[in-house]
């Protein structure tokens, strides 16, 4: 693990990464930070909503309107993914309304693709449809399996080069290609890439280098999805998003992997925070936890007060969200000052008033992610803890002399 500290990438933010034999890697702060600072941003790699979420949750601005019962456009052949509007449509559908550049006046704006997103929905159309027929109540795992789905089609399209930027209006092999999951070089070098933000961007391989704990998984846990091995394999396999010589073992690797560096994507709403998917932000994932957290992580792109709504067609309330497009960026800003060299933590669990005893924020970690906490706060806890219990033990040794 110590191999892999991608510092380089960290440049413009306050921090580095670092590394400890009990805690892994982490980031630490190189310079002196102030309380409210933002120390990283972050888009995502990939981002799957909760089923009954996926209405409202638009599949290219990673928008989710919660007043909304489902948003008018959406892929009739997967009924997955979503749109809030048309330009965001239109991005991942570009087929359809293709603009044959001779007939396209100076002031006309070009419909811009993200070729990106094109490919990945072409990638895993199919798959979420065969996917709806999998039979099972586990909603943990079913939505652990779609981020999943997400996260292996960015490994294909990583290979395609999707950075080639090209405008749309050039002749297409698409058509000929809906069934093949090969991507050729014609298709890569119709669509522009639309990638605005300054935020770090992750690539598969950075998921790959996540930690896992598939070792550490209780037999109950490991017995539960090995019912399931010849679905997800025939499934990823089928699909290509598995090479053939993959085995299931590497599948629950993966599936370790988003557990253990998983974010919970949240709406506001009134004040209120809900919780509508999950998402894998792998630079993001370089925070260890920490009882007593001096950073936190802000997603700006669901914060429905700071979103206008608008009443469009048919009354139903959709959002006007063309300049909140962040693509599901994530700010971690510091809660209080920080001193050059501290390690800079967030918490995985929910403990705003740090309430919780030592063993019972301990149990809590080591049950959902599989880790004994050796955060600042629990080893001083923990000292106190054994102080006290040595002087009861020796106060009780007098007592019986
Ligand atoms: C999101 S990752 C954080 C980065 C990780 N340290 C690494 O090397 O990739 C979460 C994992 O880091 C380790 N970790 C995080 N916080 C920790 C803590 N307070 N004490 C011990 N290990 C911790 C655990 O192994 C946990 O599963």
């Amino acid at each position: 693990m110590e191999n892999t500290i991608p510092s380089a990438k960290f440049n413009q933010y306050p921090l580095n990464v670092t590394y400890s034999q009990t805690k892994g890697r982490y980031f630490v702060a190189k310079r002196d930070i102030t309380l409210g600072e933002v120390v990283l941003k972050c888009l995502p790699l990939s981002t799957a909503p909760f089923d009954n979420h996926r209405k409202r949750y638009c599949y290219t601005c990673k928008i989710y309107n919660p007043f909304s019962n489902s948003f008018k456009f959406y892929c009739k052949s997967c009924d997955l993914c979503y749109f809030c509007d048309r330009e965001c449509f239109n991005q991942c559908f570009p087929i359809e309304q293709k603009i044959d550049e001779k007939n396209l006046k100076d002031n006309d704006e070009k419909v811009i693709c993200n070729k990106a997103l094109f490919l990945k929905h072409e990638l895993t159309c199919n798959i979420s449809r065969k996917f709806s027929s999998w039979n099972i109540n586990d909603k943990h795992m079913k939505s652990v399996v779609r981020l999943l789905v997400q996260i292996l089609a960015e490994r294909l399209i990583e290979k395609s080069d999707s950075k080639e930027k090209i405008d749309i209006g050039k002749e297409s092999s698409i058509n000929n290609n809906e069934n093949s999951p090969e991507l050729n070089e014609q298709t890569s070098s119709v669509f522009i890439l639309k990638n605005s933000s300054i935020a770090l961007k992750n690539s598969f391989q950075d998921f790959l280098l996540l930690q896992s704990h598939y070792l550490d998984w209780p037999n109950d846990i490991k017995r539960d999805w090995l019912k399931h091995e010849k679905f997800l394999m025939n499934l990823f396999k089928s699909s290509k998003l598995l090479d053939e010589d993959a085995k299931f073992e590497d599948l629950l690797h993966m599936v370790s992997k988003i557990e253990s560096n998983g974010f919970g994507v949240y709406y506001k709403c009134k004040g209120k925070n809900g919780l509508f998917g999950r998402a894998i932000y792998p630079y993001a994932s370089f925070f260890n936890h920490s009882c007593d957290a001096n950073c936190d992580a802000i997603q700006d792109n669901y914060d429905k007060d700071e979103i206008q709504l608008s009443t469009l067609v048919d009354d139903e309330s959709e959002l006007s969200c063309n300049s909140n497009k962040l693509c599901g960026e994530m700010k971690f800003v510091a809660l209080r000052n920080i001193i050059k060299g501290e390690e800079l933590t967030i918490s995985y669990i929910q403990d705003e008033n740090g309430l919780l005893p030592l063993q019972s924020r301990r149990q809590k970690l080591l049950s959902e992610y599989y880790f004994l906490c050796q955060c600042s706060k629990c080893i001083t806890d923990e000292k106190q803890y054994r102080k006290k219990s040595k002087n009861t033990k020796n106060r009780n040794v007098k007592l019986n002399t």
